[in-house]
């Protein structure tokens, strides 16, 4: 039986550069397909709010910038060039899967603004209610460094807080978070569920991959955004087939951060 859409799981789910490019230098359709595919699979139970990076990524693919200013504002006028394929990429995979796309652009600033705020959750209820996924992406244009440009993660948190998500998956190149051990000896041993940000803050490395900006560590901060606003947070790897329905279904491994004092049933 189909369920209310008051009934179905918000998810908002935040797709890294990495994952768009399957850390190529090109926006791999293959991997919009996929994200579309598991939404249309899904559809009946879950309702999902993407905010996708990837705007620099793919104007790289076309251009090269000459400029003398600030690495910033090269990286600004990118994302303004990449904005639009980016897009047009999602709009046509979507479509062919019988998927309604629209575009919103957000700064931090929105974020603190009572009218703004409101004005962002009216407009995303609307886009949802009528059956349009709401692809979200930071306004580059007038972002500033001191508000850490390009930090796609914390948007995705405060989005996922704003709109009251069930939960907020952040799609990236790892199986979730790895322990510092792990990745010094190269086994990679995923920390599959934790409430203590602090203690997973220790798990850290300084890096980030080639196309990626925030790093784990912007992850690990939006984690405690939506932590705080009661919201789990799966860290999954966007580079799997099938990432999302396989995450749902436990088939891999991946981090769960998990509300404080919440105790995990035993399976
Ligand atoms: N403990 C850790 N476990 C997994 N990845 C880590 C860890 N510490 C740092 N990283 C780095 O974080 C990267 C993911 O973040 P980022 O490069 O910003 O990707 P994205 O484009 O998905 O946002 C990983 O590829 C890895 O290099
Ligand atoms: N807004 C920028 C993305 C910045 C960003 O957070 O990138 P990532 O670390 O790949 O999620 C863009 O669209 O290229």
């Amino acid at each position: 039986m189909a369920m209310d859409k008051q009934d179905k799981k918000r998810i908002v789910l935040k797709v890294g550069s990495n994952v768009l490019t399957k850390e190529t230098d090109h926006i791999s359709r293959g991997k919009i397909e996929d994200i579309g595919r598991q939404i249309v699979a899904m559809q009946d139970e879950y309702e999902f709010v993407i905010v996708s990076s990837g705007a620099i990524a793919v104007a790289k693919q076309f251009v090269n910038l000459e400029s003398n200013g600030a690495a910033i504002n090269v990286k600004q006028a990118l994302a303004s060039i990449g904005q639009p394929h980016l897009m047009r990429i999602f709009q046509e995979s979507f479509r062919d899967l019988g998927l309604l796309t629209s575009q919103c652009l957000l700064s931090y600033s929105d974020f603190e603004r009572a009218q703004s705020k409101k004005n962002i959750v009216n407009t995303i209820n609307v886009l949802l209610a009528n059956h349009y996924i709401p692809i979200i992406n930071e306004n580059d244009t007038v972002a500033t460094d001191e508000i850490q440009f390009g930090d796609n993660d914390k948007l995705a948190a405060l989005t996922a807080s704003l709109l009251k998500a069930d939960k907020l998956l952040i799609a990236t190149n790892t199986n979730g978070v790895y322990t510092k051990e792990s990745v010094e000896d190269n086994t990679y041993d995923t920390i599959a569920s934790v409430d203590n940000i602090n203690a997973l803050e220790n798990e850290i490395i300084a890096e980030t991959s080639t196309h990626g900006t925030g790093g784990m560590k912007s992850k690990i901060e939006a984690a405690r955004i939506a932590q705080e606003a009661h919201i789990e947070t799966w860290v999954v790897n966007g580079l799997r087939d099938n990432f999302i329905v396989d995450a749902i279904n436990e088939q891999y491994p991946f981090t769960k951060i998990i509300l404080e004092n919440k105790v995990e049933p035993i399976n």
